[in-house]
Order: C-alpha cells, then structure tokens, then sequence
C-alpha cells in the first residue's frame, strides 16, 4: 500500500472506532483486524503501519472529534503532530480525496476543543491538581511492554537471557524487582520463555500493586476482582504456589481465561470462584474464609482512564456519571473485604483510573467500612 492509501485506511477506522464507542461495539484492535481481513492485499508492514497510526491518533485527538467526519479528524490530527500526512490528500489514487476549506476550517475548529470529554476534565483535576495537565498529557505516549518475570520458575537475569537467545532485547524495569521492559510492539506470546511460563505480560504498576499486599508462601488470600487474573498470578507467585489464593469475579468468562494462564505459569494455589456482584452475597459465597483472609485483594472496576495509553478509544466509551457508578461499587467492594479479612489482615485497594468522584465523604466511607 502506499503511505497515502494507508491513511485513508486510518480515516476509515477512524470513522468505524467512534461509531462503535458511540453504540458500544468492538474495541479499535478487533476493528483493526476485521479491516484486514477484508482486505487481503495489506501486507505485514501496511498493518502494523496502520494499526500504529491509528492509535496514536485515537491517542491525540480532543474528544470532539467524533462528531466531525473522520477526514476532518485525521488532518486536525496532521496538522498538530505530523504535518507532512496532509499531503496525502489528493496524492494518488488510492489516497483520500483532496481537501476542501470547509475541511480545513473545520480541523482549526477542532483543535481548539478540549481533549478530554466533559465532565472527565474535571474529575481528573481534583485528584491531580498539582500537575493535572502534565499526568494527562503521560497518557498521549505510547506505552512500553512490560513483562512480569516468573521468579516462582526463574530469576530475572535468567528470563532476560532466554529472551536474548530469541532476539529479544529486554531491560530491567525501574521501579518493579521482578520486572522488564522492552520496546513496544514486541510479540511475546509467540516465544519459547512465554510457553515456558518464565514471563507474562503486565503493567508495572500492577507489578507494585501485587508486591505491595505482602502476600508470603502460605497465606490464604482473596482476589476480590480477579478478571482475568493478572493480580492473582502475581499474588500466586509471590506464595511460590503455597498457601490460598481465592480468586473471585461475577463475570464468569473472564475467570475461565485465568485457567490456562495459571497452569502455564505452575500457580497451582490458585482456586477460581464465580461470586455475586452484590457485596452481602460476596460474603456469604466466601463464607469458609470469611474473617479470616490474611490478605483481600480489591482491585476494583473503574473507569479505567489511567490505561488510556493503551486502549485511547476508551475515552470515548466514558461518561461523567460511570465515575459516580464505579465510585458506588468501589465503595461496597471494600465494604465486603473488611468483612472477609481477618482482624490485623490487610485489605490491599487500586483501579486504574485517575479520577475521582466530587464530594466523596471519607466519613461516609468509613461508616461502610464500620459496617
Ligand atoms: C480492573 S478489573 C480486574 C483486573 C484483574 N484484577 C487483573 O489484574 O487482570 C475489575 C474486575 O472487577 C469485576 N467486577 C465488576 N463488578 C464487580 C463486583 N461488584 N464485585 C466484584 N468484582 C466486580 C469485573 O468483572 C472485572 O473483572
């Protein structure tokens, strides 16, 4: 394909992407993949081509530019990060039209509008009011690839060898002991050291989160929101597979694909609970270790905006009121945990968003928690 055709394939996306945050359809990265599907002709590099662009522009573009056509979104975009794609329009034949001024009014227009969707501005200011626009403007970069070395199986310096002797050039990650980093893009899944279960792939951060609840080999442990399981294999890792690690979640085919991983990475102390989402009915399904956790695991449902860098289409799937929603659930969910955790045991709290709800009443909070 040539550069400009592989613009107008992002223009297409692009008007596919908000369409479906709009109806609450596919995410951008199966979008993406139904394209090529349909298109046998793009090759490996037209792909990762597009796919990059795409991102990163979802990444870049204030909110507003869902309600204009996906040209006008593309060329706000050039304008204000990548001059030279506006000479794409009008190129060649497989290139997008020629621009019209009305088009080029428009993206001026669109620039000029706030980045974020109403409301979401707001929240993020009062949690990081020191320097709100300089943690926002961390989410517009591409995130690294993080790993979680498996030192249940090995060491760091091992994983990094193996990852060597198949090309891989990993670096120790900063702030995590057991963690690497390699350039973004690099696929993972397809190596000896992923089928070995020496690494899986997880934020760093997440990486703290499970080292900060201090699980220890023999522990009985609740993941209170364990999804896919992410938390939980780290949690496990840390007990060297010794101990009791419940991992709990209402939705019951993200628990499943928590199944295999496990098994790849040798968590044998992990046992799988389908729960309630109501949190006097999550008591009761955990009964038999209720009162007696050493460690409760709350990482919570959330907005999810600290993973913009990630998934950028998620900004236009958030509304103001899902903070006040998640920020409801939140608060039972800890509820819950302080009646499953033992007395002097730890509950360990996260999400991963960077809002935060207007007015929340820690006294409010702490008469849940009394309860
Ligand atoms: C942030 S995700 C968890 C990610 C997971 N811990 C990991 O590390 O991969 C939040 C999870 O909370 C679950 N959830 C939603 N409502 C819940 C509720 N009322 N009680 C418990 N879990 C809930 C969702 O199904 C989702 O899997």
């Amino acid at each position: 394909m040539t550069p400009a055709a592989r613009t107008q394939a992002v223009i297409d996306l692009l008007g596919d992407a908000f369409q479906a945050a709009e109806q609450q359809g596919l995410p951008a990265d199966m979008l993406a993949s139904r394209y090529f599907a349909q298109r046998r002709y793009a090759g490996k590099r037209d792909r990762q081509a597009i796919r990059d662009l795409l991102f990163d522009v979802l990444r870049r573009l204030p909110y507003s530019a869902a309600y204009y056509p996906p040209r006008v979104a593309m060329l706000a975009y050039a304008r204000s990060q990548t001059p030279d794609l506006e000479a794409h329009f009008g190129s060649d034949g497989y290139a997008p039209a020629a621009l019209q001024d009305e088009e080029c009014r428009d993206a001026v227009r669109l620039l000029a509008e706030p980045l974020d969707p109403p409301g979401i501005s707001d929240a993020w200011i009062r949690r990081w009011n020191h320097d709100a626009a300089q943690e926002r403007m961390a989410l517009t970069g591409r995130a690294a690839l993080c790993l979680r070395v498996n030192i249940a199986r090995t060491t760091r310096d091992g994983a990094m060898a193996r990852l060597a002797a198949e090309g891989l050039a990993a670096e120790p990650s900063l702030l995590s002991p057991f963690g690497l980093r390699l350039p973004a893009g690099a696929r993972i899944e397809s190596t000896q050291a992923f089928a070995d279960g020496l690494i899986d792939v997880q934020d760093e951060a997440s990486q703290i989160f499970c080292r900060a609840a201090g699980a220890e080999p023999g522990m009985t442990v609740v993941d209170l929101c364990a999804g896919a399981g992410g938390k939980s294999l780290g949690l496990a890792m840390l007990m060297a597979g010794h101990g009791r690690l419940i991992a709990c979640d209402p939705a019951a085919e993200r628990l499943e694909r928590l199944r295999p991983r496990a098994v790849r990475e040798g968590a044998d102390c992990i046992e799988r609970r389908v729960i309630p989402a109501d949190a006097d009915q999550q008591v009761a399904a955990l009964a038999d270790v209720a009162g007696q956790a050493d460690i409760v695991v709350v990482d919570a449902p959330c907005t999810g905006t600290g993973t913009w860098r990630r998934n950028p289409e998620a900004r236009w799937r958030v509304h103001a009121g899902d903070i006040i929603r998640a920020a409801d659930t939140q608060a039972a969910l800890i509820g819950a945990a302080a009646r499953i955790v033992r007395p002097g045991g730890r509950i360990l709290y996260g999400v991963c968003s960077c809002c935060r709800r207007a007015k929340t009443s820690s006294r409010a909070l702490r008469s849940r928690w009394r309860a």
